[in-house]
């Protein structure tokens, strides 16, 4: 571990960029036109900023230095009057600037849209792949974290790209093209300068992949954070109760400081290394000034010539000292984007085999058949688990806690798929349908239903996207769910709090159903849905859950045995594999698991009931 940990530190910048470039093509290509166009544009203005020392070169080789050296006669250059040329020379560098400035203006325009455009339909679809990466790697994952890469993390890649990768760019071409005329004028003077641009990288290398590596980190921690303040707002109520929120905010702050840490530890490396390109740039402006001077005076090169090579070092230099700030902020960009591939890069568990077709109505006969299934592959959590269900039947699973009940029924659903056996409904294996033709005909009602926070009719409507709203009524009025809602401040347009915490346990439960019902799908499938609530709500959600199930083929998870007793089958399951099936009647007469299972509770249920009865 320790040693991959390692190994990818070392990755330099440029591959982190490569691997980016790759993932991210399909959307750099939907952009080619208007990045050529920009690219054609910062072409333009390099060449333009390549000309603006010209006129100055050309005002003193022709007509300062000879009008100097021969003060009495005013030469006449090319035939031309002196103060025409000099005028010219003026008007050069007002047009060249001129044009210089709108090719920019075009060229940051134009790339940066493009930017813009690439990565918005990257977070786009870094969305929609969280949404599909399979249940196993959301609950590995931590929340906060993925909010991070979506959010953050290409927001830095945004504004790197627009205020630094492009510059950056411009300032390469221009530099390029300043080394190209260099070496035209005077061949050995330019060596001399590029001689010492290699020293300059091997100096900075080291310090750049150190700022790679703190930025990772540090970008790392951003998401420990978010995920930390995720966790705790999502859980405000169990840690308020629990009295956590001392605890965690002692995590918090060592989190904290060790972010703050890094973030320190990468400014202080870029700071160092700006200056120590800042002294390396004074050092090459003094030799190619000292050697320069010599070769005027040794007549190989014009003091207009030299003038021009000053002045592309002083262009060059201060990119070349802001060069360091925009690899470091590259480093810290490209750290950003290696996150953003690696969610990219994960493989959802389930999705649809090729050649998948969409399911059809189903009858709602479902038959699993030697089903295995591990959440590792170390340990079996299902052992080959077979039984048939006719279309509309009751099915019942009963069972100790984490006997696997929950387990098996996801499975139906295709949050997992099983390891070995094969699951079929209506003859037909399940993975041979697409996953959405799949669920779609599934209705569930969980344990804990979770709501979203928007409108009562959006949150029913969740359930059959583009219900009308007298099918949202419908389904709410099955679900005994309409009078309440009548009487909530805004009716069916009233808000719901995150995750519907400003309604009742009961309340939300039969939203949930309405939200079930308005499928009106063939299979439903109930995780002990009145698990919490107090007699009288789970009075009213048995009733609305009877109305949801009736004719459809039911899964049932529940604890209290009496609410199942008058399923079609009950299945009593133990470590993974089903001990006993059949009718309640069936059951108790085989006097087995479930036998002793009834008689337990019923005694409890008898016990309450005398408590009640002597409260009362
Ligand atoms: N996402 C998961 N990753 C790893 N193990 C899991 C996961 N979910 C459940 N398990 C384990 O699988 C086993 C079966 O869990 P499951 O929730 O299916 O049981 P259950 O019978 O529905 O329990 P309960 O009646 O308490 O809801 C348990 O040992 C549980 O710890």
């Amino acid at each position: 571990m320790g040693q991959r940990v390692k190994e990818k530190e070392l990755k330099g910048v440029i591959p982190g960029l490569l691997r980016i470039f790759s993932k991210f093509s399909p959307y750099i290509h939907q952009q080619k036109v208007l990045i050529i166009c920009s690219f054609l544009a910062l072409l333009f203005e390099t060449s333009l900023r390549l000309l603006e020392p010209w006129p100055l070169k050309y005002v003193f080789d022709h007509i300062l230095i000879p009008a100097h050296n021969n003060s009495a006669n005013i030469p006449n250059t090319h035939g031309f009057h002196p103060v025409l040329l000099l005028t010219l020379s003026a008007v050069a560098i007002v047009v060249i600037s001129g044009l210089g400035s709108i090719a920019a203006y075009l060229s940051t325009y134009g790339m940066s849209l493009a930017v813009v455009r690439i990565l918005s339909e990257v977070r786009r679809n870094v969305f929609n792949h969280l949404q599909h990466l399979s249940l196993s790697f959301h609950q590995k994952s931590k929340s906060g974290d993925l909010i991070t890469r979506v959010t953050a993390d290409i927001e830095k890649m945004r504004t790197v790209a627009v205020k630094t990768a492009l510059p950056l760019l411009t300032n390469i071409f221009s530099m390029l093209g300043m080394l190209a005329i260099m070496l035209w004028l005077n061949w050995e003077l330019a060596l001399l300068v590029m001689a010492i641009f290699p020293l300059l990288m091997l100096l900075t290398s080291n310090m750049i992949s150190r700022i790679r590596k703190f930025a990772k980190k540090h970008r790392d921690s951003e998401g420990v954070l978010a995920a930390t303040t995720g966790e705790t707002i999502g859980a405000i109520k169990i840690v308020q109760v629990l009295s956590l929120q001392e605890m965690l905010h002692n995590v918090f702050s060592a989190q904290n400081q060790k972010s703050l840490d890094e973030a320190i530890e990468s400014i202080r490396l870029s700071a160092a290394l700006e200056r120590t390109v800042q002294i390396l740039m004074a050092i090459i402006v003094a030799v190619v000034l000292w050697r320069g001077s010599h070769a005027v005076l040794h007549k190989e090169l014009t003091p207009g010539e030299l003038l021009v090579f000053m002045t592309y070092l002083k262009n060059a230099f201060e990119p070349m000292r802001r060069l360091s700030n925009q690899v470091g902020q590259i480093a810290k960009a490209t750290a950003s984007g290696e996150r953003v591939v690696e969610v990219l890069d994960y493989e959802p568990n389930v999705k649809d085999l090729p050649g998948v077709k969409p399911a059809h109505p189903f009858f709602g006969a479902v038959r699993f058949e030697n089903v295995a299934f591990g959440y590792d592959s170390s340990e079996e959590i299902i052992k080959d688990i077979s039984f048939i269900v006719q279309p509309g039947q009751q099915v019942a699973l009963v069972g100790p806690s984490g006997s696997g009940k929950s387990t098996l029924l996801s499975l139906i659903l295709r949050l997992y798929d099983p390891e070995s056996g094969r699951i079929l409904i209506d003859g037909q294996d399940i993975r041979e349908y697409t996953v959405q033709s799949l669920r779609q005909q599934i209705s569930v009602v969980l344990q804990d239903s979770v709501l979203f926070a928007v409108s009562v009719k959006e949150n029913i409507a969740y359930g059959k996207l583009g219900a009308t709203d007298k099918e949202v009524e419908k389904a709410a009025r099955l679900a005994n769910a309409h009078e309440f809602i009548m009487k909530l401040p805004q009716g069916y347009d009233t808000i719901l709090g995150d995750r519907g915490g400003t309604i009742s346990g009961g309340q939300r439960q039969r939203i949930a159903i309405a939200r079930a019902a308005i499928r009106q799908a063939p299979i439903v499938i109930l995780d002990e849905p009145t698990t919490g609530l107090d007699k009288k709500s789970e009075y009213i959600v048995n009733s609305a859950l009877a109305k949801l199930t009736q004719g459809r083929t039911t899964f049932v998870i529940s604890h209290n045995l009496k609410a199942v007793e008058n399923a079609d089958m009950i299945l009593y399951v133990e470590g993974g594999r089903i001990l006993e099936q059949g009718t309640h009647r069936e059951l108790i007469c085989l006097g087995g698991h479930y036998a002793t299972l009834y008689r337990m509770q019923s005694v409890v249920d008898i016990e309450a009931g005398d408590i009640y009865a002597v409260e009362a």
